[in-house]
């Protein structure tokens, strides 16, 4: 279980929002709306312990979740709005780079974002769609119960939605946690919407 009580954040020197507060059970949904500033993308980055909350408390399976930034670090994965791509890698080198990883699991996980035949070409030769999913296909490596997503689908063609909706559902299913910032239509059947624009401070 995924805690939020009363958080609040700071950028810059400005109050971008407070009194957030939410829970989110094993398998649950998240969709983060609101419009540009709103503070989706600093929520995301408040949540993965990127940055501090300026009040409030998060918390997993009751305790404080931020106290030890490690143990956190290791229950989530996130998937930024920039794709943080290594253009002189291949394709799959990039994947092989936070842990050692066999060639069999980079593959697999390759194949659930479709890019599987393009392993072995440079990753600087993708194309935006393409590169996303290279971003994407790192949810499959992670053994991470909270998947934490800043705008997932931009740049991807329909079926490539399609296909992010099923490793949604798919993770769901085994007992995990999505949470995702988004503009565009995203189905997370279930998923309750929580619109930070009501959260402005
Ligand atoms: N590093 C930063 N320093 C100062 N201000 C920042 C910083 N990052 C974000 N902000 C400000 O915080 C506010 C919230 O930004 P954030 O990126 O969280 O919004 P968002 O809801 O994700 O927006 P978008 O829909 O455009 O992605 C904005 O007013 C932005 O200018």
């Amino acid at each position: 279980m995924l805690e939020a009580r009363s958080l609040a954040a700071i950028r810059g020197e400005r109050l971008v929002f407070r009194d957030v507060s939410f829970s989110l059970a094993s398998g649950g949904a998240l969709l983060l709306i609101g419009p540009n500033g709103a503070g989706k993308s600093s929520l995301i980055r408040l949540l993965a312990g990127l940055t501090p909350p300026a009040a409030g408390d998060l918390l997993w399976q009751g305790e404080n979740a931020l106290d030890d930034p490690p143990s956190h670090a290791t229950r989530l994965c996130f998937v930024g709005h920039m794709d943080a791509i290594k253009p002189g890698l291949t394709v799959a080198d990039n994947l092989g780079l936070a842990r050692k990883r066999t060639r069999g699991d980079i593959i697999a996980a390759l194949a659930t974002v479709d890019l599987d035949r393009f392993a072995d070409l440079p990753a600087r030769l993708l194309s935006s769609g393409q590169r996303r999913r290279l971003a994407l296909s790192r949810l499959a490596l992670s053994d991470a119960p909270l998947w934490l997503l800043d705008e997932p689908t931009t740049g991807l063609d329909a079926a490539s939605v399609r296909r992010l909706e099923r490793n949604f559902a798919g993770h769901r299913a085994r007992g995990g946690m999505v949470i995702a910032a988004t503009h565009l239509p995203l189905d997370l059947p279930g998923a309750v919407p929580f619109d930070l624009s009501r959260m402005a401070a």
